[in-house]
């Protein structure tokens, strides 16, 4: 078994106003080029844990390993670099910078990572648009886009750095369902075609049913 993305007792508590333990024991691991949804009630700590597994929250117990490597404890600055390079983030709501054209927003996380040249950068952009059909809009500026249109820049972006996973906070949350269909369909050709693994919190049963695996949580538990 080849895990990208493993929790071991995860544990969190938010302490203010009171302490509260909002994430109990979270054990769980995700395969490479598996495609896994997590639904919940609202409340059940879903959110809470996308932050821990996205690296951006390190205020928690437990361990977490990314293709194998241990990351919990790792400094801000490694973090940062881990992050970016590693796993790519999908929103409900997309965070594009409205002044800037399509095929900048979406080459801004290779930017940061400085990896590569700009002309190669630019190459590489222009292929997540192609693979993902909005090579037409590169010079639009990303605030004279459709909401559908958004997202799929945001996936984009997501994937700029090649990650290991792509994580989503209810990506299709905000989403007609001729829009959320293609966002669903895009996501399952990139497990398919490009082996990625995927991990989506969604509150849409249709959606969740069709990926490889459902995590269920309750009461900031994952249900056996
Ligand atoms: N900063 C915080 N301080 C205290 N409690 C918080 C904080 N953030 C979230 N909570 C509480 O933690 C619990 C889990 O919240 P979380 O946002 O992770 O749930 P969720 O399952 O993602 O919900 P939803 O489906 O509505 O997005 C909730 O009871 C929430 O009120």
């Amino acid at each position: 078994m080849n895990l990208v993305l493993e929790t071991k007792n995860i544990n969190k508590h938010f302490l203010k106003p009171k302490d509260f333990h909002v994430l109990k024991d979270i054990s769980f691991g995700v395969e490479a080029g598996e495609f896994v949804s997590i639904m919940g009630k609202s409340g059940s700590g879903k959110s809470t844990l996308l932050y821990i597994l996205s690296t951006m929250d390190t205020d928690y117990t437990g361990e977490l390993f990314l293709n194998n490597t241990l990351i919990t404890g790792q400094k801000h600055q490694e973090l940062s670099r881990i992050r970016n390079k590693h796993i790519g983030f999908v929103f409900q709501f997309h965070y594009l910078l409205s002044e800037f054209s399509v095929l900048e927003n979406v080459m801004l996380p290779a930017k940061k990572l400085a990896e590569k040249s700009v002309a190669e950068i630019e190459h590489d952009a222009m292929e997540k648009l192609i693979m993902l059909d909005i090579e037409k809009l590169a010079h639009q500026r990303a605030s004279r886009i459709s909401g559908g249109e958004k997202q799929r820049v945001a996936i984009a972006r997501a994937l700029i750095n090649n990650p290991s996973i792509l994580m989503g906070d209810e990506p299709t949350g905000n989403l007609d369902s001729h829009n959320s269909e293609n966002v669903f369909s895009i996501f399952k050709r990139l497990k398919e075609e490009e082996g990625l693994s995927l991990l989506i919190v969604t509150h849409d049963e249709d959606f969740a049913k069709r990926t490889d695996r459902i995590i269920q949580m309750e009461d900031g538990r994952v249900l056996d």
